[in-house]
């Protein structure tokens, strides 16, 4: 098995949806392995690691020992995050924090799929496109912004839209906490469902309440061209769409189109 693996030279690998190997540079290092009961459907994790080529269980839980904040603004943060990975060495990380964070809310911030329906037009996703300096463009993204304090997702997402749209809507569903670049960031957000009944008197002309430096266009995408209509904008305009939104639209497209195969993208 070590000499297959030494053969291998990717970071991680996985094998008879029994074990996943990650071999480091020329050495094949089995760090874990995951036994799946077929019969009952769970899913049971063994920590392993080698010694010597031979496995054997792993002591450690990867954990973070310390934050230490290295510079910090009046919105962001970076710190160096000390930790111990699954074979027990400690290692650093650098780390972007958002200094916004409430101790009491569950993420940082909420992304709202609007879904207005109006009588005798398609149904449309609500989305806002915007310059956004990091990026130093506009995006095609979601409406979102950050949770307040004692505010709930649902209530920051009707909030939210509200502003940034004029729309109001009704809450359909929350996701769970989900991560946004993990690699980079502990920024997380929930994604509210949300549905706005267009024919209602309040939505006829809907007005925007856009803060000092916010300013934000509303494009309505009709549902079902979701992921055609997002690649018109992006040959026609200079502007990145949010990774969420595409590979919602690219799920859109495979579920309507040919569900078991993954979609064959133009480049
Ligand atoms: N990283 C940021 N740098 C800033 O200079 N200002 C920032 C950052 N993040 C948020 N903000 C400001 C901009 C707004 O005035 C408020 C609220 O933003 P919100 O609308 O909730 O979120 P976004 O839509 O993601 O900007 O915070």
């Amino acid at each position: 098995m070590i000499t297959f693996l030494n053969a291998c030279r990717a970071r991680f690998i996985e094998v008879d949806q029994f074990l996943t190997i990650s071999t480091l540079a020329d050495q094949a290092v089995c760090t874990r392995a995951v036994v799946t009961s077929a019969k009952s459907g769970n899913l049971k994790w063994r920590k392993m690691s080698n010694e010597g080529g031979n496995l054997k269980k792993a002591t450690t839980e990867p954990h973070v020992v310390k934050e230490e904040v290295i510079a910090a603004g009046k919105w962001v943060k970076l710190e160096k995050t000390t930790y111990v990975d699954p074979s027990g060495n400690t290692r650093t990380w650098e780390t972007a924090k958002r200094t916004t964070r409430q101790a009491n809310t569950k993420a940082d911030g909420v992304g709202i799929f609007a879904l207005l329906k109006r009588t005798l037009h398609k149904d449309c996703v609500v989305m806002v496109k915007q310059f956004r300096p990091p990026m130093g463009c506009c995006t095609l993204e979601f409406p979102a912004g950050l949770i307040d304090d004692n505010e709930s997702a649902a209530t920051a997402a009707l909030r939210e839209l509200k502003e940034e749209t004029g729309y109001t809507g009704e809450v359909v569903g929350v996701t769970p906490v989900t991560c946004l670049d993990p690699g980079l960031s502990n920024c997380t957000t929930q994604i509210v469902m949300v549905n706005i009944n267009g024919d209602d008197p309040e939505n006829l002309n809907p007005t925007q309440q856009l803060g000092d430096g916010e300013f934000v266009d509303v494009i309505l995408l009709p549902l079902n061209e979701f992921q055609n209509k997002i690649d018109e904008l992006l040959q026609k305009e200079n502007i990145i769409v949010d990774s969420k939104v595409y590979i919602y639209a690219m799920g859109m497209t495979q579920a309507f189109a040919k569900p078991n195969e993954l979609p064959v993208l133009k480049q």
